[in-house]
């Protein structure tokens, strides 16, 4: 009962809580940016059902396994390696945000609207979906940093196939507002999601 009010507990548990306030908070943030309030909605802020369930089942686990094998989170240097991650998929997150700027939408956009350009630039020279990748890392690495194995691999099995199921829906309009060009794009642009062609 003593390590659920320790010290390890505290700090694990608020940089987790941190991570996921900044994380949903400059979501909104430039979301208004770019977008403006009025059309901007709670959305942008990113929580579905079934998102706050995983965070739900992740911190059931923290709390079982601190419980029961409180050795498993004095692994310091995995806390350590995840917050390195949180914080790296965090800025690559935010990059392609303010790199995409307008054309960065919560909702996928299936009609081509005028002021929606190609952004091949930047981070996106590098990968086609840097947003993504950067909430992959960030999302996986929140469960890392609570040295919580079964969340690890959970959260890395549903966010990939989330991903892999999105990017092709995505692409399919991109497509149809860029054609050649988006088809060249994506010729010599990795998806910057592992084994998404
Ligand atoms: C949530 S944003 C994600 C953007 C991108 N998939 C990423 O991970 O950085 C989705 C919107 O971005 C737009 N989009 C995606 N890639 C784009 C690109 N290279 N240039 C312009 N718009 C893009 C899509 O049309 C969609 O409406």
């Amino acid at each position: 009962m003593t390590e659920i009010f320790g010290y390890t507990t505290c700090r694990q548990l608020s940089q987790m809580f941190l991570a996921i306030i900044f994380f949903h908070g400059s979501e909104y943030i430039l979301a208004v940016a770019f977008h403006g309030k009025s059309n901007v909605t709670l959305k942008s802020l990113l929580i579905s059902k079934n998102y706050l369930l995983a965070m739900i089942l992740s911190l059931l686990e923290y709390f079982i396994e601190i419980s029961l094998f409180p050795a498993l989170k004095e692994y310091w240097w995995v806390t350590n390696l995840g917050l390195a991650l949180v914080l790296i998929g965090e800025l690559i997150r935010k990059i392609a945000i303010i790199t995409a700027g307008r054309a960065f939408t919560h909702v996928i956009k299936i009609y081509h609207e005028e002021h929606h350009k190609l952004i091949t630039h930047g981070v996106y020279s590098f990968v086609r979906h840097p947003g993504y990748t950067g909430f992959f890392i960030w999302s996986v690495s929140t469960q890392i940093m609570l040295c919580n194995p079964i969340s690890t691999i959970a959260f890395a099995v549903v966010v990939w196939s989330f991903f892999a199921d999105r990017i092709p829906y995505e692409e399919f309009f991109l497509r149809q507002f860029f054609g050649s060009q988006y088809e060249e794009y994506a010729q010599r642009t990795p998806s910057g999601i592992p084994f998404v062609k």
